[in-house]
């Protein structure tokens, strides 16, 4: 991503047109979930139902706003370090949002391709499940989660903006926001957690011990690294090494996506009541199944 590349490409575009949209207007729903017109289209998620994947596609699926382009920057240093050679984006990565051409076209990139996603489970291609490519998912806790999204919202100048911190709550706990509910993105998730092909990571775990998850991401995909070498990457993928080159490799949307990149933001946005509300629902959706142990929601979300 270091140079103007088809990634801010994309990006830009998106921006650009985000500027003619309202918040009324952006959302559109397939199959049951939400995405935005500024990213997806009803004939792309046609196209998308023909993608051929390759067992050897490296996967990343994940809700938005749980880390996915700080993964996506390892795994690119990862092939480097593994393969000798660069790896740039010859699309934006995030498989769901482009124009319907762009499957036909992925046919003609050289193994291994990054993909990332934010579908649910149930939603994605089938070729990914029949050619058991791995996927690795990606999980942060919901309230820092819906933090995130709410100041990508309302910080970026040409995204349309939330009336207020609890307009955006109450949507986000409907799943009436990009890419659904969190917590049915999750409940979905649970169902495969122990699959031979899904490796799962924790945002926070992440935080706690940078170079521990790059090993595991590096073991889990096959690439073979040296300490030395995770130790490198470890120190070029940290939250202030990736916001100072953030303009750089995500073009004018950079210091807005690499925020602040800290575990319990939610303390100083969340009501009282907004805390036990989303208490409350986890408890009801994920509390007793094996991804609510993994989330560790009582050490990141419990004030
Ligand atoms: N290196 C590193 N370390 C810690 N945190 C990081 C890092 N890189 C990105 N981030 C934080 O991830 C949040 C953005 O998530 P996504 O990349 O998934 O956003 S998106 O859905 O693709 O728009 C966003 O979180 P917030 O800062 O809380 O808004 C980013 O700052």
């Amino acid at each position: 991503m270091a140079e103007k590349s088809k990634f801010i490409d994309y990006i830009d575009e998106a921006l650009e047109k985000s500027k003619d949209t309202t918040l009324s207007h952006l959302l559109f729903i397939h199959q049951g979930v939400h995405y935005p017109v500024t990213m997806c289209t009803p004939e792309t998620f046609q196209a998308l139902d023909a993608f051929e994947a390759r067992s050897d596609d490296v996967v990343l699926a994940s809700y938005p706003k749980c880390g996915s382009n700080w993964i996506l920057h390892i795994l690119r240093e990862l092939i480097f370090a593994d393969s000798k050679k660069k790896y740039d984006f010859p699309e934006f990565p995030v498989l769901e949002c482009g124009d319907p051409g762009k499957y036909q076209r992925m046919k003609q990139f050289p193994s291994p391709r990054i993909l990332a996603t934010h579908l649910h489970y149930d939603k994605l291609p089938e070729s990914i499940l029949k050619n058991k490519a791995k996927i690795l998912v990606i999980f942060r806790n919901p309230k820092d989660t819906a933090v995130s999204f709410f100041h990508f919202h309302n910080d970026v100048p040409d995204i349309p903006s939330y009336g207020s911190w609890d307009e955006f709550f109450r949507q986000f706990m409907g799943g009436q926001v990009s890419w659904g509910s969190y917590f049915d993105f999750a409940i979905n998730w649970n169902q495969h957690l122990h699959d031979d092909n899904v490796k799962f990571i924790l945002y926070e775990d992440l935080k706690e011990n940078l170079a521990a998850g790059i090993k595991q991401i590096a073991e889990f995909f096959g690439f073979s690294l040296t300490e030395e070498q995770i130790q490198t990457i470890s120190a070029q993928s940290t939250f202030q090494a990736m916001q100072a080159k953030s303009q750089e490799t995500h073009g004018a949307v950079g210091p807005f996506l690499f925020r602040k990149g800290e575990v319990g933001d939610w303390k100083n946005v969340f009501s009282e009541t907004q805390s036990q509300e989303m208490d409350d629902k986890f408890k009801e959706c994920l509390a007793d199944t094996p991804l609510g142990a993994k989330l560790k929601y009582n050490s990141y979300c419990l004030a």
